[in-house]
């Protein structure tokens, strides 16, 4: 495990060194350099305010870098807006619940076939995401406003994945679901993972994210204080204890406050 995951050319979504920030204000990204290879979950945890979700938003291009780099497939993207990072490759799934719950949910999944011109390559598209997603399959043609929490995340996520993107960025998709509809939601991932499509995850129950993602990166104050495989970071317990919520079972308390 490192403080910076290791370079290749295998990455499909790089930054590298990134500093950003909102405006004039003091720098909320540090430095940063997150790596995503081909078909993995890398997950991005760490305190609230951290800089999770302004890595996302760097990376579909809604807030320009200071500096740094943005690269996907090895191919320099940086300060790209939203719209040309979609077509690189990367589809942003925003915190939240963006259903339009007044539309069908076919109506909602093919928002993200707007920009596909060719008829059979959306028909294709909507085969796909409805094998990926049985749900998406089942409730075609319910308003999505009739669909539980859970299951209009998932019209969110076919929705996403529309556009064939290399990698997805999603924030938060368990924000306000049960355990139950997480899991369900968790499970998603990895099936999109399986079919082909990278993910970088922002999640607020970090410790059930990582038990699904590949590699883990956790961030502090801008910048990655420490990443490596899932697994490794989750069997730390001096990282469970400062930033899992999970306390150590015996020997001295931390006094760190991340
Ligand atoms: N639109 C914005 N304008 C100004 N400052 C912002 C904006 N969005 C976020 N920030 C600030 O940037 C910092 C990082 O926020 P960010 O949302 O990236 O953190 P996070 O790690 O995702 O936290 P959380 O887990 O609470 O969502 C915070 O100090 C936050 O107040």
């Amino acid at each position: 495990m490192g403080s910076e995951q290791q370079n290749s050319d295998e990455h499909l979504l790089e930054l590298v060194d990134v500093e950003a920030s909102y405006g004039r204000a003091a720098l909320v990204l540090r430095g940063l350099t997150v790596r995503v290879p081909p078909a993995s979950v890398v997950c991005l945890v760490g305190p609230n305010g951290a800089g999770k979700s302004t890595v996302l938003k760097v990376a579909s291009g809604m807030l320009a870098p200071r500096s740094g780099l943005i690269l996907v497939g090895g191919d320099d993207v940086t300060g790209r807006r939203p719209q040309q990072m979609l077509e690189a490759g990367l589809s942003h799934v925003l915190q939240g619940h963006s259903v339009f719950k007044e539309m069908s949910v076919a109506e909602n999944v093919l928002l993200g076939a707007y920009t596909i011109k060719d008829r059979s390559e959306v028909a294709e598209r909507v085969g796909f995401v409805k094998d990926l997603f049985p749900v998406v399959a089942d409730r075609w043609d319910s308003l999505a406003g009739a669909l539980s929490g859970g299951q209009q995340k998932q019209v969110e996520f076919a929705r996403s994945l529309m556009v064939s993107p290399r990698v997805v960025l999603l924030d938060e998709p368990s924000m306000g679901l049960d355990p139950r509809a997480t899991n369900t939601v968790l499970e998603q991932v990895l099936r999109m993972r399986d079919a082909g499509t990278a993910v970088l995850l922002v999640e607020q129950n970090a410790r059930r994210a990582l038990e699904i993602a590949d590699l883990g990166c956790v961030l502090d104050l801008g910048r990655v204080h420490v990443s490596g495989p899932a697994a490794d970071l989750l069997a730390d317990p001096q990282l469970g204890e400062l930033y899992l919520g999970q306390r150590r079972a015996s020997g001295p308390t931390s006094t760190h406050s991340p």
